[in-house]
Parts: structure tokens; sequence; C-alpha cells
């Protein structure tokens, strides 16, 4: 669904993703782990044609990303760390307009039903956004995601700042999209949530990935001592 072949990214002498290898298939979450700077949102951003490959593609469902972007795009939903909404509507009328401009129409029932999913609370959907709070909007964030029906989930950071019970649903709901089938990369720095959302993890140093794991082969405990021996 989400594969990465001999994928490198410059910024002039800067290594910033150096021949990443990866494939995600439906149903499976990998996490992307890293110190500051290891390459984790420039790999999202390659996913999400932001920027383009110094060499090496991406592809998301066998297309690749730098030649059929919009193509791609319809597949696939971003949650960054700052969902970026607009303030001035409420949750209802940024899931109405963000699932329009992926060329979807739906009623307000559905529309509703989408926000429901994702666990927004029914007194929060004609509320303005300007009053959610960071799990709320990461709420909405996923309305859109099923909403349009997207087959990949591309999410950078996006637990960080929540509270502990806000970051618990969030799992949650990357787990019903798993059953569903989605495919899901998602860089963190939350090692605790990787080993337990996860169904993969890669840690990245200096623009390689340097492990990879699938979450059932490591515990919690071993997967911290791998990570810090990386960071040294
Ligand atoms: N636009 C840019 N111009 C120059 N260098 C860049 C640019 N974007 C990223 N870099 C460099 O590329 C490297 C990888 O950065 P990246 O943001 O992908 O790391 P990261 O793993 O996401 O870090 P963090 O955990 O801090 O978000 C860093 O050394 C960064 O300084």
């Amino acid at each position: 669904m989400l594969e990465a072949k001999n994928l490198s990214k410059k910024y002039g002498d800067k290594v910033a993703v150096h021949q990443l290898n990866l494939a995600i298939n439906p149903g499976e979450i990998f996490c992307l782990l890293g110190a500051n700077g290891a390459g984790k949102t420039t790999t999202i951003n390659l996913f999400l044609n932001f920027i383009t490959p110094t060499e090496g593609q991406v592809s998301i469902k066998g297309i690749n990303v730098a030649k059929q972007p919009l193509e791609t795009k319809k597949h696939l939903a971003y949650i960054p760390e700052n969902l970026m909404l607009y303030a001035n509507l409420s949750g209802l009328e940024n899931l109405a307009y963000f699932s329009g401009l992926a060329g979807k129409k739906f009623s307000k029932a559905q529309l509703i039903g989408f926000l429901q999913e994702a666990g927004l609370q029914d007194a929060a959907h004609k509320q303005r956004v300007q009053k959610y709070s960071k799990g709320m909007r990461q709420k909405v964030g996923i309305a859109i995601a099923l909403a349009k029906n997207a087959e990949v989930l591309l999410l950078d950071e996006p637990t960080s700042g929540l509270d502990p019970k806000a970051s618990n649903e969030f799992a949650k709901l990357l787990q019903k999209l798993k059953e569903q089938k989605v495919a899901t990369l998602m860089a963190t720095h939350d090692l605790f949530r990787a080993k337990e959302t996860g169904t993969h993890v890669g840690i990245m140093k200096e623009g390689q990935l340097v492990e990879h794991l699938t979450t059932q082969e490591i515990n919690h405990s071993d997967l911290e001592k791998l990570y810090l021996q990386h960071m040294n």
C-alpha cells in the first residue's frame, strides 16, 4: 500500500533520508521512531509529495507519488501534529469542506455519523473549532479520513501534547482503522504508544532505517534499550 524504494533526500550536502526501503501493507501500523532530525518528517513529506526525492521513489497503491500526486492523494489522509482546520468553522463544517475538497458529497446525517465514529462528542459538532482541544481537532482529522475512505494514513507526531486519555482514545481510533485495513505510517517519539498501537516499529538514525521489527517480537523495555543504543 505504501512503499519507499532506495529513497534518498538531500538538502545541499545535508542527507535527510538515505537509501530508505520500506513497505507497509493494509492493516499495518508502522511507527517510525528516531531522535530529532533523524528524517521522520522528511520521509512523511516525501509520501505527501510536499518534497521530491533526490533518488529513489515512493509509491502509494503502486502509484508513483512524484509522477501522479493527485491520484495518490485521493487515497490518503494526513494528520500532522497540529491539524490545519478553519477556526471559525465548526467541526461539522470543516468536515463538509475537507471531504468536499476530496470530491465527496455527504448529507448532514452522514457527516455527523463520521464525527461520531471518530469519537467527537455530539455537543461539539456545531461548535467553532477555535474552542476545541487538540484531541478534539485530531478526531476531526480522523473523521476526514473516514469520510474520504482513505486507505492510507500518514501521521506526524499526532499525539504529541495530548493528555494520556486523549492519546489513548486516538490509539483506539487507529486500531479501528487498522481493522478496516488502512495502512498507517506514523512518526512518533512515544515508544510506549508505538509498541502498544503499532504492528511494526522502525528506528531512524541520520536518515537511515537502522532497525525494523514487528511489535510482537520485542517487549517495551527491550525496545527502549534498542532505541537508546541508537541515540549514542
Ligand atoms: N527544508 C530543509 N532544508 C534543510 N534541511 C532540512 C530541511 N528539512 C529538514 N532538514 C534537515 O533534514 C534532517 C531531517 O529532518 P526531519 O525534520 O525529517 O527530522 P525528524 O526525524 O522529523 O525530526 P523531529 O523529531 O525533530 O521532527 C534534519 O537534519 C533537518 O535539519
